[in-house]
């Protein structure tokens, strides 16, 4: 049972009851193919990827208050100065606005890990480092996107470790097929997240090409806002993905902790993940699976999108069903081909939650009833809604492929352009040049796992020796 850590002094403040609501993941194939409206073609999901995420869920009905809640670690005192800071240059004052443990709105000085590959300095077979600091093969290929000019990295990632590299410590988090365990490298002694996936559950629920996919997606990606994979490896029974260990935890508890952000917050982190969407989609990949649960703060509280497990590169249009039940698009759930206006649906709802606190085709039912709330397409805007925001988003949750912003002629320039970003200086933003509204309260130094929940260890040791059944599957690993 997973339970987000609700700060105790929420209770206190003038909302709804919460409502209790349970992960949106789906629950699998079986669970759609009840309703007949459903398609059962192509409807590969990840069985509830957080099932054991418990969590509250703040449902309006009577109208939310206007009030963000004053002891939310975002509130609305940060919204001049982050409006301010979305155009502009970081101050270099350091004036600590602590709340709720974490720090707002100010130049963060802390020392950071930058982007260094598990052995690079010490193990010669590992000189050419992978990630952020990688150099690109000979034939990559370069685009001019909405508003960055992207490269196509191809790293290398196969075998370039081997559980003996790492010492393995607590969960962070898990999934469907594993966990992502905090590790340290025995050479730089740095710290990284490693996902291991049991190959033998990954060949059960038919997730073999998703998991490829997976790993080539993360392999030719290089961007800011994107989880760094160093590298892959495989015993005989796990696959392991060592990335980037993101310190600051999930927006997702973010969002629960302060129940709604200020317009000024949800444009910070929209913006960020508009810079990511662009960038992927430049590269002909879509991402499929945006929600709050996958975006990790670093610790200075920029996003990083993580598990890219539905991951695709699609040039044109694909059917695959799949995602999480809330921020499917109409098209998807309607089992129609569909491109990657998937995502500029998904940023819609992304955006809606993050304003509202909820998403907006949510009802307190099965997913059954939130796909039938999304192919109605009605969708009740607060009050408290900024018209800006509010256009975008009519824009975005449109169910008319010929209106949705993001799929016109402009491409993601249109998303950037509306007037909720006037004020982004996209550059700065790229260049995490714009202060963060919230620096997470990562304490201990590196290595600090305290923003994580706390899961069961796995009890099965790791690296046992013995058959491998499904290694041909994971030749790429
Ligand atoms: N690089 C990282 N740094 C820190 N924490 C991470 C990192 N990657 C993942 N996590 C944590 O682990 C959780 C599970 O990761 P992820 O969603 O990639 O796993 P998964 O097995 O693909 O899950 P699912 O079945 O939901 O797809 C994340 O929600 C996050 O809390």
């Amino acid at each position: 049972m997973r339970g987000v850590k609700l700060d105790p002094t929420v209770s206190s403040i003038p909302w709804e009851p919460p409502v209790n609501y349970n992960s949106r993941n789906v629950e699998g194939v079986s669970g759609l193919e009840k309703d007949s409206f459903m398609p059962t073609l192509g409807s590969v999901f990840k069985s509830k990827k957080k099932k054991d995420k418990e969590t509250t869920r703040l449902k309006d009905t009577n109208g939310n208050p206007d009030t963000i809640p004053e002891d939310s670690p975002v509130t609305p005192s940060t919204e001049r100065s982050l409006s301010q800071s979305l155009a502009s240059a970081p101050s270099t004052a350091t004036t600590a606005n602590s709340q709720a443990g974490g720090t707002l709105s100010h130049t963060t000085t802390a020392t950071s890990q930058t982007p260094t590959s598990p052995v690079a300095t010490t193990d010669t077979k590992m000189t050419t480092p992978a990630g952020a600091d990688s150099q690109t093969t000979p034939g990559h290929t370069s685009t001019e996107s909405g508003s960055q000019k992207t490269e196509t990295v191809y790293r290398a990632t196969k075998g370039k470790y081997t559980l003996s590299d790492f010492t393995f410590q607590r969960t962070l988090g898990t999934g469907s097929f594993g966990r992502v365990h905090l590790v340290q490298s025995k050479h730089n002694l740095r710290f990284y997240a490693v996902k291991v996936l049991k190959k033998a559950q990954v060949v059960k629920m038919k997730q073999v090409e998703h998991t490829n996919d997976e790993r080539r997606m993360l392999q030719r990606v290089k961007h800011p806002f994107l989880i760094t994979l160093w590298g892959t490896f495989q015993d005989s029974k796990n696959l392991y993905m060592v990335m980037d260990f993101i310190e600051g935890g999930e927006l997702f508890s973010l969002l629960r902790k302060s129940q709604r952000f200020p317009n000024p917050v949800a444009k910070f982190y929209a913006a960020e993940v508009a810079l990511a969407l662009d960038y992927l989609h430049s590269l002909n990949i879509i991402y499929r699976d945006l929600k709050p649960e996958n975006l990790l703060l670093d610790r200075h509280g920029h996003l990083k999108i993580t598990d890219f497990g539905f991951a695709k590169e699609v040039p044109d249009i694909t059917w695959t069903l799949c995602g999480t039940p809330d921020y499917l698009a109409p098209e998807v759930v309607a089992s129609k081909g569909y491109n990657k206006s998937v995502d500029w649906w998904s940023l819609g709802i992304l955006i809606f939650e993050m304003l509202c606190g909820y998403t907006p085709f949510w009802d307190g039912g099965s997913p059954m009833k939130i796909y039938e709330n999304i192919l109605r397409g009605r969708v009740k805007y607060p009050a408290y809604i900024h018209p800006d925001a509010m256009d975008l988003l009519q824009q975005l949750i449109t169910p008319d492929l010929t209106k949705r912003l993001g799929n016109l002629y402009h491409g993601s320039k249109s998303v950037l352009e509306h007037p909720w970003f006037a004020e982004v200086n996209w550059e700065r933003l790229l260049s995490k040049q714009i202060e963060p509204p919230y620096v997470p309260p990562v304490r201990g130094g590196i290595g600090d796992a305290s923003l994580f929940d706390k899961y069961p260890e796995e009890t099965e040791e790791y690296g046992k020796e013995g058959p491998d059944h499904h290694g041909h599957f994971f030749t790429d690993f």
